[in-house]
């Protein structure tokens, strides 16, 4: 039996969809560019303008609006780079910014590079399951101070999560990352059929986009597979508070 049923973050690539998912009930409005990669960034001045949209909502109380991520895009593994492109994500306003962690001998240096910015802003390390994952960094993140860490697959092409590492090894991630203290998180290419098998896992959301749009993850999301995710989810009501 599970306790509490993962929160569903929805990725989004435009206002119109950012609206769709509050509407629709996702927990955490993922502001991300599919096209554009894994991680694709919106650019700086849709980011602007995404706060501001997020800040209007707030109007309704607390726990009336999702939580708001954003994506650092496809940065390569350099430690000034990765920490510029976080930086000015973080500097649109967006209180929870995504950095993909890629496959790298110079993973661990990014994240630490990256300890001031997590000091003020709350990050989200991405490891990815078709990359053979490390799950030592995650300490390394905790000891950071990063707000979480989840799991997406690098190559939307290479088979999803679910084909790349099993619910056994998916727990691991999940515990060690709460050992640190750290939101959890796992996407993927995943399917709405996927949610029977991670639900247990226990992670603290499950993360989509693909499963939630007509036309594949560039196309355009759709508000009835939406809530089909969050009726599979077993969720009430309500936004979760992150
Ligand atoms: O963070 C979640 C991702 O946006 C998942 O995207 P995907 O379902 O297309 O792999």
């Amino acid at each position: 039996m599970i306790e509490r049923p993962p929160g569903l973050l929805a990725s989004v690539a435009d206002l119109h969809e950012m609206e769709l998912a509050r509407a629709g009930g996702a927990d955490i409005v993922d502001l991300k560019q599919p096209a554009f990669g894994a991680l694709g960034a919106w650019s700086p001045t849709a980011l602007t303008a995404a706060v501001m949209l997020w800040n209007a909502w707030d109007g309704a109380g607390p726990g009336h609006r999702p939580a708001l991520s954003a994506t650092a895009g496809d940065q390569p593994m350099v430690p000034a780079l990765i920490l510029a492109a976080a930086t000015r994500i973080a500097g649109t306003g967006v209180p929870i910014v995504k950095v993909g962690l890629f496959a790298s001998p110079h993973a661990g240096a990014c994240i630490e590079a990256l300890a001031p910015l997590a000091a003020r802003t709350r990050l989200i390390g991405v490891l990815f399951a078709d990359e053979n994952p490390d799950f030592g960094l995650i300490a390394t993140l905790g000891r950071c101070g990063f707000a979480g860490v989840m799991i997406d697959t690098a190559d939307k092409r290479s088979g999803s999560l679910t084909e790349h590492l099993d619910p056994l090894t998916l727990g691991q991630f999940v515990g060690e990352a709460r050992r640190h203290g750290l939101m959890t998180g796992l996407a993927g290419s995943l399917k709405l059929s996927d949610i029977a098998t991670l639900a247990p896992v226990g992670p603290d959301y499950l993360g989509f986009r693909g499963a939630l749009c007509a036309g594949g993850r560039t196309g355009t999301l759709d508000p009835a597979r939406l809530a089909l995710a969050r009726e599979k989810l077993g969720l009430s009501s309500g936004f979760r508070r992150v």
